[in-house]
């Protein structure tokens, strides 16, 4: 039984992972290197207990029992009493498997090790811990409060008790598991970012503008969110990142990236964490950037 958890990266995943864990009576510890982050995760996080308060989906003593179940901190003493290290830090191979690697003597020998990551190899992450058969992609998708999908990835060791573990928590975090075989991006993730990433091609060739991607889609398709809009959700080094492990990771030249979305990375517009991306969100309403 999972009691205690460990999230790791406390940024756009990090703080909702936090979130539905510490309303299952979870008790939570989030750690990042940075304390503004974290105090701006806990923000967040109350931000969003509020929501949910306003629909009546939970009473403000659920908002003050589940900010009581999370301990944000910035080192690892804690690591010694989790069940479960839940890493949801910057989608980058080599941050990751630093993260990863220094884990193993620090936790409890049955603890397990799930990652969020995106896209990247499973298996190639397990492989760097000291309990390959204990690890797992546990896959949120953002905004982690409202969305029902977990997608639950094996690496080539993971045990079927881990995988059960995992999946029964899932479930008390009232969302739906799903399996996905370990190759890159998955099962959503290599659908929908070649779809981002043609609405990219589509503004970078002149075919529409910002606005009229994202209008066309969501009235068009029925999309809840334009893909440009959805993309800056994201985060647009989120989305390259997974566009570089499909085209690498497939050696398809239809996963290259499109280099407007390189272009905006490269200026440090990642979309509504960094205040600008396709949007520009400093206004009271989202203005488009080209
Ligand atoms: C990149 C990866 O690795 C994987 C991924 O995550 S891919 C991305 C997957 N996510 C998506 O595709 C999201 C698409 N967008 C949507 O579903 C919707 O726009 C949305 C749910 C985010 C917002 O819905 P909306 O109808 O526009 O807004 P709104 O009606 O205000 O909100 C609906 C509910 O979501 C909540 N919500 C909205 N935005 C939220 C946020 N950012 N964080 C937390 N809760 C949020 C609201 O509180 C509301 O909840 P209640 O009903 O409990 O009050
Ligand atoms: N964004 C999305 O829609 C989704 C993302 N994911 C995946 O979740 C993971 C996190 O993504 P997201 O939350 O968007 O990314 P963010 O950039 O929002 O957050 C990443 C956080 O990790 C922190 N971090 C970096 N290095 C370390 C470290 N060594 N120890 C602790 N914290 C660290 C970063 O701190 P700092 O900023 O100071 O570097 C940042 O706060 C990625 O693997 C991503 O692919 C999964 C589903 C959806």
């Amino acid at each position: 039984m999972i009691k205690k958890v460990s999230v790791i990266g406390a940024g756009q995943m990090g703080n909702g992972i936090a979130h539905v864990l510490a309303i299952a009576d979870i008790d939570v510890f989030l750690k990042d290197i940075s304390k503004e982050q974290l105090d701006k995760a806990l923000e967040t996080i109350e931000h969003n207990l509020r929501r949910q308060v306003g629909r009546g989906a939970l009473s403000e003593g659920d908002i003050t029992k589940a900010l009581a179940h999370i301990n944000p901190v910035t080192d690892d003493a804690h690591l010694a009493e989790v069940d479960l290290v839940i890493e949801a830090a910057t989608e980058n191979e080599e941050i990751k498997k630093s993260i990863l690697s220094a884990l193993g003597p620090k936790l409890k020998p049955e603890a397990i090790i799930a990652t969020n990551t995106s896209s990247i190899s499973v298996t190639r992450l397990a492989a760097i811990t000291d309990r390959p058969e204990k690890f797992i992609g546990m896959h949120f998708m953002n905004p982690v409060p409202v969305m029902q999908l977990v997608e639950l990835i094996r690496g080539i060791a993971t045990n079927e008790e881990t995988f059960e573990t995992i999946r029964e928590l899932a479930v008390r975090l009232h969302k739906t598991p799903t399996p996905a075989e370990d190759f890159p991006a998955f099962i959503v993730n290599r659908i929908l970012l070649p779809m981002i990433n043609e609405a990219i091609y589509t503004l970078y060739e002149g075919v529409g503008s910002v606005r009229a991607i994202d209008t066309a889609m969501r009235l068009g398709a029925n999309h809840p969110m334009g893909p440009l809009q959805l993309a800056d959700f994201i985060g647009l080094d989120v989305c390259l990142a997974i566009m570089q492990v499909l085209y690498e990771g497939l050696a398809d030249t239809k996963y290259r990236p499109c280099p407007l979305l390189v272009k905006y990375v490269e200026a440090g517009w990642l979309g509504r964490k960094s205040g600008r991306g396709f949007y520009d969100y400093t206004g009271d309403e989202p203005i488009p950037t080209r």
